[in-house]
């Protein structure tokens, strides 16, 4: 059992500009100390104007130049290395909202060099594993995300969840012995870096796709990402079994502070709720004899039950802010930290017996005292020996002669069937090494000796051909599956490549023609092979539209840096593949030139009985010897790099994975906004039209748009508030194409409305007063562009409906 308390490290986010006076200082023995100096003037009411000074004690103060591989060498390997040695670890990141909590435990979104402790955990402990051959290691991830005293798992690839409320929501529950356990929570099983690389992306995009306007979930929710670890040692019968909870709590901030009402003030309600209660069971736990720890009150307590006070290596970090503003809420961080550090934890080594193991450690015992029973009584199988029998007795022959060490046994229990086939190898392995000296007296073999040799080897050879067609009947079945699979994709994508192309070629051809825009009709197919590449989501217009909008976004010049950084490791990847390739054809030639010198020299020193010039040491063999040595240092040198490089690559393409979601995230927004401002637009426009203001002039584009082309986007936005459907979308780029070749005097309404053959009259085509909408009910679908596919048609079909419903619904102008 390890004593210990909650370690606290405190870390201060870099800011520009108005920093408060603060000091920090980090000695090697007695920890580090952050003091922060409050004039009173400043003070003015914030925090306190009677004390000027305030100095807390931390394990270590990370400044703001602090890297974050700093942060995970002093703060997250040590706890790694205990979840390794198999005690549950927690690390949380406690402070107020934009202090860093998110940079610090996941990383930040631009960077390689800025990824934060999960990832670098996840990369440390896989390599910790792949040190250690002799052990398996069996790893799960969860991650939770729990909002409004709610859990909610984000590890669910099943539901596209567009709201927090999509994902499985997941229950608390308790056994009789008071454990924890989350019902609904997936554990999803990793085996390597990559595998528990993409659960932190799928959890993390959950995380970014979940959140609206309304519900800021990242800056109001508590995540806890957690790896469960199993780890057996060869033939023992126990198992360790640890935890490592990696925690991004909800900001600390005050609600007075925040000065927020309505659904916001809801949510912080229930955040400082969770946070007090937080802050109560660590009161209760720092106080001494107090024997009720209020751990059930909220979601976050229970599920970190074991982290504070109980079994488990704790770790706190605290983020701070030091601008002039952000003073007093960091000074409260630093008090919370000062009482964590009063927690004392108990980790135990979570060892148990694995039954799994145990059973089959019985088994083999029983088989053993069957053999051995057998053996006493004399009662002898004498059925053949199987093949898989045959080849593991091999296995353990070369194995016991491979060891030089005398005391090794050959160990095959009282089987007397294996004990004289084992013999048997052995002898053959003995003639065959005297080969001429092991002969009837004139140099040939005993032919019983030959026979039974041979017969041997036969039978080894028929085990090892029977195994190889079994192997090689699998591979052709597995061959034929992915063939026949392969197959139905092919046909599959290139009915969708018809089809699309088909429909939306259709649709824009008519318009195309009349406009004698036929070059660009040879473009459409190669458009819709990249819309397809895209997502069959878009449409050729918002495509468009969303091209231009990921040039001016934010976002766009990091990305363009990460794309080329990209390219430039999968290059040098690349090129270290090649080296590698090459230094190990080296190497196979150069032991192939030290095999063939040594059987010369093996060859001289019999023929020419010079058995002692065999024995000595051979200067080319030497340098042989030197050169393969050599070769083998720079084999692994290249490993080395290549391994960091594939890590730097998955993250990066993980990177830029994520910054995709999040453009199309923005873009949805953005598009949705612009169609709806625009709709009111086209409405008071028509509003006006009716009281004689001109008509058919073209809506600006809403100055939010970044650079859109005019005439392309927002004529499409302008009939597309519903942009989900790109049937719909489809449609109506060809009105708006349409549109183009109407004469500007007709309203864009009248124009789309003439375009799906509804019965409008233009009367007069200068004055918008005179259009109207002459039927509500007739629509001629003959002449709507349908793409043959059923529900895609019928979206179009209910599209033309609304529409025409609107129309009516403004009626014919006074
Ligand atoms: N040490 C740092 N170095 C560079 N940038 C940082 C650092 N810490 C935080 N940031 C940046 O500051 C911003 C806010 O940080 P972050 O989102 O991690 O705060 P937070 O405490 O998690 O906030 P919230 O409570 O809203 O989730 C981010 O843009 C982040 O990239």
């Amino acid at each position: 059992m390890v004593k210990r308390t909650i370690q606290i490290f405190g870390r201060i986010r870099p800011t520009k500009k108005n920093t408060a006076v603060y000091s920090v200082d980090n000695e090697e023995s007695a920890g580090g100390t952050l003091e922060f100096v409050v004039p009173r003037d400043l003070a003015d009411g914030f925090v306190n104007n009677k004390r000027e000074r305030y100095k807390f004690r931390f394990q270590k103060v990370f400044d703001q130049a602090v890297k974050q591989e700093d942060i995970f060498e002093n703060i997250a390997k040590p706890v790694a290395d205990s979840v390794l040695d198999g005690y549950n670890g927690t690390i949380f990141a406690y402070g107020q909202t934009g202090s860093g909590k998110t940079f610090t435990i996941t990383g930040g979104p631009e960077r390689y060099s800025d990824r934060g402790i999960i990832p670098r955990t996840l990369s440390y402990l896989y390599e910790r594993f792949s040190q250690d051959s002799s052990t398996v290691y069996t790893t799960h991830i969860s991650y939770l995300e729990i909002y409004n005293e709610m859990g909610y798992d984000l590890l669910d690839s099943q539901h596209e969840a567009s709201r927090l409320e999509d994902l499985p929501k997941v229950m608390i529950m308790e056994d009789p012995d008071q454990n924890i356990h989350l019902r609904n929570l997936s554990l999803q099983q990793s085996a390597n870096e990559e595998e528990a690389l993409n659960l932190l992306f799928l959890g993390d995009t959950n995380r970014m796709i979940a959140e609206t306007p309304m519900n800021q979930a990242s800056t109001r929710s508590h995540c806890i990402f957690t790896v469960h670890l199993c780890r057996r040692e060869p033939g023992s019968a126990t198992v360790r079994r640890s935890k490592l909870h990696l925690v991004d709590l909800a900001g600390s901030d005050r609600v007075s502070k925040t000065g927020l009402n309505g659904q916001l003030l809801t949510e912080a309600k229930f955040i400082n709720l969770s946070l007090h209660y937080l802050e109560q069971v660590i009161i209760a736990l720092s106080e001494k004899n107090r024997s009720h720890i209020p751990y059930r009150n909220s979601m976050l307590t229970s599920v970190l039950r074991d982290g504070l006070g109980g079994n488990c290596m704790t770790t706190m970090i605290a983020t701070m802010a030091v601008d002039n503003w952000n003073i007093d809420e960091s000074i409260s961080t630093c008090r919370f930290a000062q009482r964590v550090a009063l927690i004392k934890n108990e980790a135990i080594l979570n060892e148990e017996l694995d039954p799994a193991l145990m059973i089959t450690r019985l088994k083999r015992e029983v088989v053993l005292l069957k053999e051995e029973l057998a053996m006493v009584t004399g009662e002898q199988r004498n059925d053949q020996l199987t093949a898989e029998e045959i080849q593991k007795l091999e296995g353990l022959v070369q194995a016991f002669l491979a060891v030089p060490d005398p005391d090794v046994t050959l160990s095959l229990g009282p089987d007397m069937r294996k004990i004289q086939h084992c013999f048997s190898l052995l002898k053959m392995m003995i003639l065959d090494k005297q080969g001429g000296r092991n002969s009837c007296g004139d140099g040939k073999e005993s032919p019983a000796a030959k026979a039974r040799v041979e017969e041997i080897q036969d039978d080894s050879q028929v085990a090892k051909l029977k195994e190889m067609l079994k192997q090689r009947d699998n591979e052709i079945s597995i061959l034929v599956k992915m063939l026949k699979k392969e197959k139905t994709k092919a046909q599959d994508a290139a009915a969708q490549l018809a089809n699309i192309t088909n429909s939306q070629g259709d649709a824009r051809v008519s318009t195309m023609k009349n406009e004698g825009r036929m070059d660009s009709i040879s473009d459409l197919g190669g458009r819709a092979i990249r819309h397809i590449k895209r997502g069959p989501q878009m449409s050729m217009g918002k495509q468009e539209a969303f091209e231009s909008f990921v040039r001016d976004h934010e976002d766009h010049l990091t990305i363009e840096d990460n794309k080329n950084i990209l390219k430039q490791r999968s290059t040098e990847a690349r090129r270290l593949g090649e080296q590698l390739n090459e230094a190990r054809s080296r190497i196979t030639e150069l032991k192939k030139q030290l095999e063939m010198r040594r059987r010369q020299r093996a060859a001289h020193g019999v023929t020419e009985n010079h058995a002692e010039e065999a024995e000595e040491l051979d200067p080319l063999e030497e340098n042989l010897c030197k050169h393969i040595e050599q070769e083998k240092v720079a084999y692994k040198k290249t490993i080395g790099r290549l391994k960091g490089l594939r890590t730097e690559i998955e993250h990066l393409q993980l990177l830029l994975e994520r910054a995709k979601v999040k453009l199309q995230k923005d873009f949805q927004k953005w598009w949705t906004q612009e169609a709806s401002s625009l709709q009111e637009s086209e409405s008071r426009a028509t509003h006006r039209g009716h009281t004689g203001s001109p008509s058919g002039t073209s809506q600006p584009s809403s100055p939010g748009a970044p650079g859109i082309c005019a005439s392309g986007l927002s004529s499409t936005l302008r009939a597309s508030p519903s942009d989900q459907d790109p049937n719909t979308d489809a449609l109506l780029s060809s009105a708006q194409d349409l549109r183009c070749v109407t004469p500007r005097s007709i309203p864009p309404v009248a124009a789309v409305a003439a375009w799906q053959n509804m019965d409008v009259t233009v009367t007069d085509s200068t004055s918008s007063s005179e259009w109207r909408p002459l039927s509500t009910t007739t629509i001629s679908s003959s002449s709507i562009p349908l793409t043959g596919d059923q529900q895609a048609d019928a979206d179009i079909l209910a599209f033309v409906r609304a529409r025409q419903n609107l129309l009516s619904r403004i009626g014919p102008p006074q």
